[in-house]
């Protein structure tokens, strides 16, 4: 990965919760393994529980030792990652404590780059950056890390975005969407524009249609008061799903900068077919799930999860029918759903080409004629080619066969460990480098439309359908694609 230039002080507010435990920590404990941390590097956790520094360390080393594989421990690696951190309990509401922030840099080198890290609920943002402002050490060259969400809708995004802008520069501001750090979807930028055979073949003369499928079997995960405020739209397609639509649906960037990167992805969004009222019903459907099944084991509806209100009419899955209009994808579909229990955890991206402009095989068989590239995300990272050959053997004929040129990353390259998203991020922040961060264009015009949709379908006053747990979804799902005379990959 290379390691970063300069040394750096990382301060990460809210590193006792559920993010920093399950994320950062083992992503910069592996960076530290890796010997990708320049030696100087400093990390200061911040929260509010009273611990003293050992018992931080303490339990900054339980939470390790929970997530990471035997072979990823050792002692010295540990002892040595846990001697850079250190801790100071703050309320984040009360300017005082922050002096200690000031004092915690005073000790350590003095140009390390300053990056602060928000890992707290998204509420606090604001007041935090008002407290930074005053704070002495932070000047224009210090860096801020935002996880998402991004404010709630578009004026909410603008204002926080508003807020960070002024005491921070952009090209400091690093938006955190973690579907960008993960290795599979950097690998559609190498795919598209690296393979000359692809990248002729990508537009609307050659596809038919594209699948983005990002399946979760978890629910919601003891977090009701968050999502049921958000729902699947606001809390996935908003970020990652219209994220990765960018990189597929981009023009080729001139050059790998951020700047190029961005400015293609913010032309998708720019010209995302609206989702008025008449396309609605048609063009969406959201879902909520009741009790069902989950690995084999029964759950609980979404109305009966912890901490549930009794009656919701919040999104659990999504799907879509999205239109882009520009030369590039006129008439070209892209349909995506996304949800949460449904029967596996599987994020996937299919590609189908359009068929030959002649056919001559066996009129049986013409359902077969299209070449589909699957793009696995997750697990099993990969990608296909189903290509049609003849079939073997005398008595076949001219028949025709479908089967896949297979690409599994983890057997062709030898993988041992594919980095968590958040290491690859955690890097690129601390090298400087922001192609992996969501500019705030990309943000707001992610907003612009989603807000739209929303508003949209309030007015149309329908409430998602009903699915059971461990099924694919509602079925008007599937009649959404089979009106268009097609079928989700799975089904097909
Ligand atoms: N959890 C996840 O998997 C994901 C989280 N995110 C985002 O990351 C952010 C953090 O989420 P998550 O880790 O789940 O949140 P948690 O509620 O688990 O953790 C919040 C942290 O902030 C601290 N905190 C909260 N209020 C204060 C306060 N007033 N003063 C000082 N410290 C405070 C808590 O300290 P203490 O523990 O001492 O109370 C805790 O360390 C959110 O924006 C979330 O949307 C994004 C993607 C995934
Ligand atoms: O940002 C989020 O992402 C997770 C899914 O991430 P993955 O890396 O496990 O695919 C999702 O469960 C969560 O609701 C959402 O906030």
């Amino acid at each position: 990965m290379g390691s970063p230039d300069t040394a750096c002080d990382l301060i990460l507010f809210g590193a006792m919760g559920d993010l920093a435990s399950k994320k950062l920590f083992p992503a910069l404990y592996q960076l530290h393994r890796a010997d990708l941390l320049s030696p100087g590097t400093r990390i200061l956790g911040l929260a509010r529980r009273d611990y003293t520094l050992d018992e931080a360390r303490e339990a900054v080393r339980e939470r390790l030792l929970e997530k990471l594989e035997p072979d990823e421990v050792s002692a010295d690696a540990m002892e040595s990652f846990l001697a850079r951190v250190g801790y100071q309990n703050l309320d984040f509401s009360s300017p005082e404590g922050y002096k200690a922030l000031a004092k915690w840099r005073s000790e350590g080198p003095a140009d390390n780059t300053l990056i602060l890290y928000y890992a707290t609920p998204p509420g606090l943002y604001a007041t935090i950056t008002s407290h930074l402002a005053d704070l002495d050490s932070c000047d224009e060259h210090t860096r801020v890390v935002v996880e998402k969400p991004i404010g709630h809708d578009l004026p909410s995004s603008r204002q926080l975005n508003d807020q960070l802008a002024s005491v921070f520069r952009e090209e400091n501001i690093f938006r955190i969407d973690h579907y960008l750090g993960k290795e599979t979807v950097q690998n559609l930028i190498a795919l598209r524009f690296a393979n000359n055979l692809f990248a002729s073949q990508w537009d609307q003369n050659h596809i038919s249609h594209m699948e983005i499928t990002v399946a979760e079997s978890v629910g919601i995960e003891g977090r009701w008061s968050y999502f049921d405020g958000a729902g699947q739209l606001r809390d996935m397609v908003q970020s990652h799903l219209l994220q990765l639509l960018c990189l597929l649906a981009m023009d080729p960037p001139s050059d790998l900068s951020s700047h190029s990167i961005r400015d293609e992805k913010v032309k998708v969004l720019k010209a995302l077919s609206p989702m008025t009222q008449t396309r609605i019903p048609t063009h969406l459907v959201r879902g909520q799930y009741t009790a069902g099944t989950a690995d084999g084991h029964p759950v609980p509806g979404y109305l009966e999860e912890e901490g549930a209100a009794g009656h919701s009419h919040t999104e659990t899955f999504v799907a879509l029918k999205v239109e882009i209009e520009n030369w590039r994808w006129a008439g070209v579909p892209f349909y995506i759903r996304t949800g949460k229990r449904l029967p596996e955890k599987r994020s996937e991206i299919i590609v189908h080409f359009k068929p030959a402009p002649h056919y001559i095989f066996d009129p049986d068989q013409k359902h077969l004629a299209n070449n589909k590239l699957i793009i696995r995300l997750q697990p099993d990272e990969g990608m296909a080619l189903q290509i049609l050959t003849k079939d073997q053997g005398l008595s076949r004929g001219m028949r025709l066969r479908q089967g896949p040129l297979d690409l599994s990353f983890a057997e062709a390259f030898d993988t041992d460990r594919i980095p968590d998203a958040y290491e690859r991020l955690l890097l690129e922040v601390m090298k400087g480098n922001q192609y992996l961060f969501v500019r705030r264009d990309e943000v707001e015009y992610a907003w612009r439309w989603i807000d739209e949709l929303l508003d949209n379908c309030e007015e149309c006053g329908a409430h998602p359908k009903r699915y059971s747990a461990g099924s694919w979804g509602p079925v008007a799902s599937i009649a959404m694609i089979t009106r268009d005379d097609r079928s989700w990959y799975e089904d097909a």
